[in-house]
């Protein structure tokens, strides 16, 4: 097992971020969660949080970006850490207009003296001058368009393809470019303990300025702070949750008294919005194959107020087999994914999937579901759903589903605003990106026939 190496603060960003991109590269660890662990670790002040969390985030986004600009200047092998160095060193240089060029160069060179040694401060000084004088190579001269779009947005080639299959070329390039933006905070307000106006003013007496979102109701963009550090989070009253990620409980629609299987339901995000829908009144059973990240459910209803939820773990491949069946009214199977329409929160996604990811999601997407008609009521609800925006994950499965269940039909999608319910065809609902700044998203909606 690669150990891991520990993230020292000295006060240095760049050296921190460093650090960060290392890990995430070697370890195949989760730049966000890296990146919220460093911050709470060392208590780093919103200032140098902000400039961490850009330089990571950025550096990451737009990774074959950069070793495209740096390709003509390096010459021989380098060391992966003298490599992410340059990468983010020439990120501040092209992207980050308020970084003087000179304090991104002098700042590496630092860097380097202290990592490595002389040697390797006056190559990396010597390829980041020479970027400087001579200027960095022009993408618009790559001659292969799929190429061009891949480098210029710095997705890897095949995926960029199988995205302009699926979706056409002037679809994928929105989204490609919205993958790099910084992704909006939004948090999602305790409907059973307060609403949206006065979780508002909580936030207003924190100092946190935030707006009602207009697309979901229940969704609050959060414009400045830190959601996770207010009071109104540690009170219960706002659960942070991308907006794309409220649709399933919605079109879920519970019923207050209903009792509800959430098949894939750590760390709760769906569970206790479903919760809040039924104003904390009926049962729901959530589970998830991981026995450990259950407790993460169990935090968050105690945080929320909410008590008719119980957790326990089931590999919803076999669900069938340990849960009573036709028992439930409604089901939610939020299903793992490849998760491509969060690539803004986790761009490190796009650089680690692989082509034969997606048939063995897939498989289990269908397993899931097979096991969830079991065990729902004839006339029951069920709701599928991914955060992606691959064909195979989402259409494939739903037409895979339908043609080995004849006893299940697409529903309509309902209870959502319009300018939602105005996207979803025939039961589907596929949401991207640029759509309303929230992350790519799918959900399908299916009833179980009465008479078979
Ligand atoms: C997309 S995440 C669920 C997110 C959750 N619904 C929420 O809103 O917070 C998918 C979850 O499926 C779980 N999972 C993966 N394979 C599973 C299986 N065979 N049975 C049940 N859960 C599974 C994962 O542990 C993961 O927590």
């Amino acid at each position: 097992m690669t150990k891991k190496k520990a993230i020292i603060w000295d006060g240095n960003v760049r050296d921190a971020a460093l650090t960060i991109l290392l890990a995430v590269d070697k370890n195949q660890a989760y730049s966000n969660l890296l990146l919220n662990q460093t911050i709470n670790k060392y208590k780093i002040e919103a200032k140098d949080r902000a400039l961490l969390t850009e330089i990571t985030y950025g550096t990451l986004q737009h990774k074959y970006t950069l070793d495209f600009y740096l390709e003509p200047f390096i010459r021989g092998k380098i060391d992966l850490w003298v490599r992410w160095l340059l990468r983010l060193s020439v990120y501040q240089i092209v992207y980050l207009n308020r970084v003087p060029d000179h304090a991104a160069v002098n700042e590496a060179v630092e860097i380097a003296k202290r990592r490595g040694h002389k040697g390797i401060a006056s190559t990396v000084n010597g390829i980041l001058r020479s970027i400087l004088r001579q200027g960095i190579p022009s993408i618009d001269e790559i001659t292969d368009p799929i190429k061009r779009l891949a480098i210029k947005t710095s997705h890897p080639e095949w995926l960029v393809q199988r995205f302009i299959e699926a979706y056409g070329v002037e679809k994928t390039t929105e989204m490609l470019h919205e993958n790099n933006m910084p992704p909006i905070q939004t948090v999602r307000v305790n409907t059973t303990k307060a609403t949206v106006n006065e979780v508002l003013a909580l936030l207003e007496k924190e100092h946190i300025e935030a707006k009602q979102s207009n697309v979901m109701p229940e969704c609050i963009h959060l414009i400045n702070g830190q959601a996770s550090r207010t009071q109104a989070f540690k009170d219960g009253y706002i659960t942070i949750q991308d907006e794309s990620s409220m649709m399933p409980a919605n079109v879920l629609h519970p019923q207050k008294g209903w009792r509800i299987l959430d098949m894939c339901a750590a760390p709760g995000g769906k569970t206790t919005h479903i919760a809040e829908k039924m104003g904390n009144e009926g049962s729901i059973l959530a589970t998830d194959i991981h026995p450990h990240k259950l407790d993460l459910i169990d935090e968050n209803s105690a945080r929320l107020g909410l008590n008719i939820i119980e957790t326990a773990p089931v590999d919803g491949r076999k669900a069938a087999q340990v849960l009573p069946a036709e028992s439930f009214d409604a089901i939610l199977v939020d299903a793992p994914c490849s998760g491509l329409g969060v690539m803004r929160r986790k761009p490190d996604i796009k650089y680690t999937k692989r082509e034969e990811d997606f048939e063995s999601l897939h498989k289990i997407q269908l397993e899931l579901l097979d096991n969830a008609v079991q065990v729902l009521k004839p006339g029951g609800r069920l709701v599928y759903s991914t955060c992606t925006i691959d064909r195979e994950e989402n259409e494939g499965t739903v037409k895979a589903f339908l043609a080995s269940h004849p006893e299940m039909e697409l529903a309509d999608i309902e209870n959502l605003p319009t300018a939602l319910l105005n996207k979803g065809q025939g039961g589907m609902l596929q949401v991207f990106p640029q759509d309303f700044g929230s992350d790519g998203f799918f959900v399908a909606a299916f009833r179980k026939k009465l008479l078979r």
